[in-house]
């Protein structure tokens, strides 16, 4: 009989006893000394709720709108590499589960499926998110391939003009398979090295001259939406605004990239202010729990974006792990909403959370 499994974070040990050592590695990994992948969820646990009582919480609706495109609660799952190291269905499983949950699936530009397999898998919303290379001609060309197969909006990933050092994928020798989206266009071998070693194919190949002046750019490619992920200061949501973005996701790659930068909750109420509201703001990073979510909308996030736990779950138990996670964080959620006296996700509000900032201002 399969295990009992009650929180999301369960996903994670089934995980790696599944999954090859290198790969459990890559997925759970952060950079250099991991300070920030645990302030990730740390920071969320230094935050406290403040429920109101007596409302009348026999109804709880967390649907809401992203971009336009209703959802059944404010979670998107973030965009992740590879879904085929953790399952052989990869990301049409992890597509077919958001289908069903109704939410929203960012796909990786770095999927070992093809835009075109995940788009005609199921009728999952579905945004498009995009590294670029020094061949632009590969995001012109996977850009209008992702649009016309229904994707939704660019999630133009900003905090990777290199990769972070992630040392036990060093020690592994982590290789990239060749993903198909790029097949007959670029081979993941590098010059460099004989294998398609993570790092040095990301070095050689991503385009570490994109800048701000680059967003027009991608705007003449595409007549979608574009998010930009990875901003954690308000001088770059300025900026962001300046360049006619439409979302903002606040977001330190799961930890993945600079360590010692700051857990995303932390910062998500700076980057808030700065954007008054002009555009949505979204965060993603240590998201484990209802009570996270919450934690997040009540500091001004729309929705949230979950990476690792997907992932995890995917490896466990496929295309119903992944549909487990979401319903888990779904039903974390409604709870919290019920026992917090906010009967829908407009009910959420800063006064609901006490952050530790509040903390020590109240102690001045
Ligand atoms: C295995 C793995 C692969 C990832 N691949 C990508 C990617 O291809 N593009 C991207 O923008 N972010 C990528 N990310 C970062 C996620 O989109 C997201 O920011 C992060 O996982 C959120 O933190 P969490 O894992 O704590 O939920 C990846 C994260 C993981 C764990
Ligand atoms: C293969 C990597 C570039 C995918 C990624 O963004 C990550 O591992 O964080």
């Amino acid at each position: 009989m399969a295990e009992e499994i009650v929180n999301v974070n369960e996903f994670e040990e089934i995980a790696r006893r599944v999954l090859p050592k290198a790969f459990y590695d890559f997925i759970a990994g952060g950079a250099e000394d991991k300070h920030t992948l645990k302030e990730n969820v740390e920071a969320f646990r230094r935050m406290t709720i403040r429920p109101r009582v007596l409302v009348d919480v026999s109804r709880i609706n967390m649907s809401t709108t992203i971009l336009g495109y209703n959802v059944s609660s404010p979670l998107m799952l973030a965009p992740t590499g590879m879904h085929q190291l953790a399952h052989p269905e990869g990301e049409v499983a992890t597509a077919r589960a958001a289908a069903a949950s109704k939410v929203i699936m960012v796909l990786s530009y770095m999927s070992t499926c093809t835009v075109e397999e995940v788009a005609s898998c199921c009728d999952a919303i579905r945004f498009y998110q995009i590294y670029i290379y020094k061949r632009r001609d590969i995001a012109t060309l996977l850009v209008q391939r992702a649009e016309s197969c229904g994707y939704k909006a660019i999630v133009l990933t900003v905090d990777t003009p290199r990769l972070g050092r992630r040392e036990a994928d060093m020690k592994n020798k982590m290789t990239l398979p060749q993903l198909r989206n790029f097949e007959g266009l670029l081979s993941m071998k590098v010059a460099s090295d004989k294998e398609a070693n993570v790092k040095a194919f990301t070095d050689e190949t991503f385009d570490a001259s994109l800048n701000w002046k680059d967003i027009s750019w991608l705007r003449s490619i595409t007549k979608l939406p574009i998010l930009v992920k990875g901003i954690l200061t308000a001088e770059d949501a300025i900026k962001a605004l300046e360049a006619s973005i439409d979302g903002i996701i606040v977001s330190n790659h799961g930890a993945r990239q600079l360590d010692y930068s700051p857990a995303t909750i932390s910062v998500l109420e700076e980057i808030v202010h700065a954007v008054k509201g002009a555009v949505p703001v979204f965060m993603d990073g240590g998201v484990r729990r209802g009570t996270d979510i919450f934690k997040a909308l009540a500091l001004g996030a729309q929705a949230v974006l979950i990476g690792r736990p997907v992932i995890y779950g995917l490896a466990a138990r496929g295309e119903g792990g992944v549909r487990t996670v979401i319903e888990m964080l779904k039903n974390e959620l409604e709870l919290t909403m019920a026992l917090s006296g906010c009967p829908a996700v407009k009910d959420i509000t800063r006064h609901h959370v006490t952050t530790e900032r509040d903390r020590l201002q109240s102690k001045i």
